[in-house]
């Protein structure tokens, strides 16, 4: 029997709270399946028992800046060791809401903990764990939905009961969406900027174009969200 071994692929969605990630993350993961792909749908911060753990601590108690971006890293590196790795080994699509872009955004931009020591502990947590030593593991796609903070205040007004990140006033998240911009600049080739600010039918025909320009989806791939 014949076997082929389908490559891997690690996409990454990230955006400000309210930005409308949500929805589309389903209708990827549904349209890379009707691809034939297996998918694994994760989230960070969680995705495995420990780090769910540590994301119920990181988003419901107090702690200082340090510690949160610990905290962070821990449970990225318990995701990438028990789920992200072992997928992609696999041959899977691992789609996550959310990613490292999170941390430089939230714990950078927004709290204003210091860029190059978030940058030290990316290279930790994220090295030595995929099968070449010195690889760093980072998504080969991040989808960025970019939405000005006050829109997405808008939308998230009574919609939900807010987290520590959710509660927090809408200039934190301006400096959060700056966060997101800075990351993209810096790697421009692994980011596909959504502009997010547009019904969610357009939304979506944005991230499926970007997905079948990039070729990892065939054209006219999957229902709108
Ligand atoms: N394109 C859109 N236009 C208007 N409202 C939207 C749009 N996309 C999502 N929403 C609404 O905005 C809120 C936040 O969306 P959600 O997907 O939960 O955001 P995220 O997961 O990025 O925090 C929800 O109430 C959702 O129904
Ligand atoms: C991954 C990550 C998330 N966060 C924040 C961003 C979000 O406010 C929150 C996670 O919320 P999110 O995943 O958006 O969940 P929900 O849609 O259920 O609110 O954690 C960080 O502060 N640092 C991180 O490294």
């Amino acid at each position: 029997m014949t076997h082929t071994q389908a490559t891997g692929l690690f996409i990454s969605f990230e955006g400000i709270d309210g930005a409308g990630k949500s929805s589309h993350i389903a209708a990827l993961a549904q349209a890379f399946r009707d691809a034939g792909r297996t998918v694994t749908l994760t989230r960070e911060p969680g995705g495995t028992p420990l780090a769910e753990k540590l994301r119920a601590l990181l988003l419901h108690e107090a702690m200082d800046p340090l510690t949160e971006a610990l905290v962070a890293f821990a449970a990225r590196r318990d995701h990438l060791v028990q789920v992200i790795e072992p997928a992609l080994a696999r041959g899977e699509v691992v789609v996550s809401d959310r990613f490292t872009d999170a941390t430089f955004a939230y714990q950078g931009a927004g709290r204003g903990f210091d860029w190059e020591k978030l940058q030290i502990l990316e290279r930790m947590a994220q090295t030595g764990c995929a099968p070449q030593a010195d690889l760093m593991r980072e998504p080969d796609l991040t989808i960025w939905f970019d939405l000005p903070a006050a829109v997405a205040a808008g939308r998230l007004a009574g919609a939900r009961v807010p987290d520590r990140f959710e509660a927090q006033p809408q200039d934190f998240f301006a400096a959060v969406a700056d966060g997101y911009a800075r990351r993209c600049a810096a790697a421009p080739q692994r980011f596909a900027r959504i502009d997010a600010n547009c019904s969610r039918e357009a939304v979506w025909q944005q991230v499926a174009d970007v997905l079948v320009a990039r070729g990892y989806l065939p054209g006219e791939s999957g229902a709108a969200a």
